[in-house]
């Protein structure tokens, strides 16, 4: 098993897989949002090879970029661990998403789940997934709360979060203590 976060897995063959830190943000502004959130965590902490170390806050949001009017999001993020490659954390993600019965139907439209991959280790683009997510470190519904859980986090190019929480606008978002979701595997 793993020598610790972020480290060597070594396999039942004996090979090595690297470990590599994954960050998660995820939103929804249609359905039963906390709940959603809540189920779409638990899906996360139930997929083989993925350890979730930390879940963030829950924020209400304005909507920030494009899109036609819609009602605010909540958003949380979550940090977790992996020897998955990229593109099958995508997989999951979108197999994720479409049990929420997401559907593409508006552009920037209103979503019941949207969950993008903000950070895999040191891992760049390749084929359909960006990464790090190209408009992550300009995001107040992103930096805000995985802030609150990874304060030495870092954007590989674009730098801390810490920082990058400086430059953006936090007016939008608001901490919902009222709404409580965790991991449901202890961490
Ligand atoms: N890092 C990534 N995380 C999630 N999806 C990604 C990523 N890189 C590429 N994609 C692809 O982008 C597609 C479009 O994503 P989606 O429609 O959810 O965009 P969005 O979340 O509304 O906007 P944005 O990309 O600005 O967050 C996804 O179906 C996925 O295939
Ligand atoms: N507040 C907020 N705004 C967004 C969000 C989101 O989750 N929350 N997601 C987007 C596309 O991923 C675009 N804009």
């Amino acid at each position: 098993m793993s020598n610790g976060p972020f480290d060597i897995d070594v396999d039942t063959l004996g090979n090595l897989r690297p470990i590599s830190k994954v960050v998660f943000s995820l939103g929804s502004n249609q359905g039963e949002s906390a709940s959603i959130l809540a189920e779409a965590v638990e899906y996360l902490a139930e997929t083989p090879d993925l350890i979730l170390v930390d879940v963030s806050p829950v924020y209400e949001t304005k909507l920030e970029g494009d899109g036609p009017p819609q009602p605010d999001f909540l958003n949380l993020v979550v940090v977790a661990e992996s020897t998955l490659e990229p593109l099958t954390l995508l997989d999951r993600a979108l197999a994720i998403e479409e049990n929420f019965g997401r559907v593409r139907e508006v552009p920037n439209g209103p979503r019941t789940l949207d969950i993008d991959i903000i950070m895999v280790g040191k891992r760049i683009s390749e084929a359909e997934i960006e990464l790090p997510h190209p408009r992550a470190h300009e995001r107040a519904f992103v930096l805000v709360p995985w802030l609150d859980i990874d304060p030495d986090g870092e954007i590989a190019g674009h730098g801390r979060i810490a920082e990058l929480v400086e430059d953006v606008d936090v007016s939008g978002v608001r901490r919902r203590d009222d709404i409580m979701i965790s991991a449901p595997t202890g961490f």
